[in-house]
């Protein structure tokens, strides 16, 4: 299973590369490595495993966190509606999204950081992602809200984007405004 120990930090190259897109279909190795990070991730959220283990908690994990410089990420994350939203994807694609952007009010964190990094990362309220499912099957995911937020988190992992590379260098806490991107 994967641990904190799994999980590489800032400095590590893996974390600034752009990824490499996954065989199509995806091979058994790379649809188990998909099922290890979402079995992180759901264990990370478990009180026990997590105190057993001494897991982070987290909501999404992406490959080259553990090393692995592919295009697969991991979600388990229950939104402000009560609705889980658990998934495993190989070649994740953001194909569009809004105008409007939104923002975490607490910030982000990341498992790849040891360190608050104040300040808020503007995020796409709706996004549309397309990928593969460790079934192999094509998917597309209309997504908004805090999972669209995660998904964006773990995409830009794949293209070596830390959430820190996307907060106002000059003003960290400026509420990120649609305006202001067009600006
Ligand atoms: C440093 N201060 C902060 O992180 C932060 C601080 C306050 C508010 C927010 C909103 C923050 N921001 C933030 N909080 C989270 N969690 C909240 C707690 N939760 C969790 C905790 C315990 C049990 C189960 C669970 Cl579920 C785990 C997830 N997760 C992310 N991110 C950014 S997108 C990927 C996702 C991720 O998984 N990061 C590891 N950001």
């Amino acid at each position: 299973m994967i641990t904190m120990k799994d999980i590489v930090r800032e400095g590590h190259p893996a974390l600034r590369e752009k990824a490499q897109a996954v065989a199509v279909p995806p091979s058994k190795e790379d649809i188990e490595l998909a099922e290890r990070l979402l079995q992180f991730v759901k264990n990370s959220q478990d009180p026990a495993l997590a105190e057993r283990y001494d897991l982070r908690p987290g909501i999404g994990l992406a490959s080259p966190q553990v090393g692995i410089s592919k295009r697969i990420i991991a979600v388990h994350v229950e939104d402000e509606n009560g609705h889980l939203h658990s998934h495993a994807l190989l070649n994740p694609k953001i194909v569009s999204h809004s105008v409007k952007v939104t923002y975490l009010e607490g910030g982000e964190g990341c498992l790849s950081v040891d360190r608050e990094v104040p300040g808020f990362v503007p995020r796409y309220e709706k996004i549309t992602v397309k990928g593969i499912n460790t079934k192999s099957e094509p998917v597309e995911l209309k997504l908004k809200g805090l999972v669209a937020i995660v998904f964006q988190h773990e995409i830009d992992h794949l293209d070596g984007i830390m959430f820190y590379d996307r907060i106002n260098k000059e003003q960290p806490f400026d509420p990120p405004s649609t305006v202001s991107l067009t600006r």
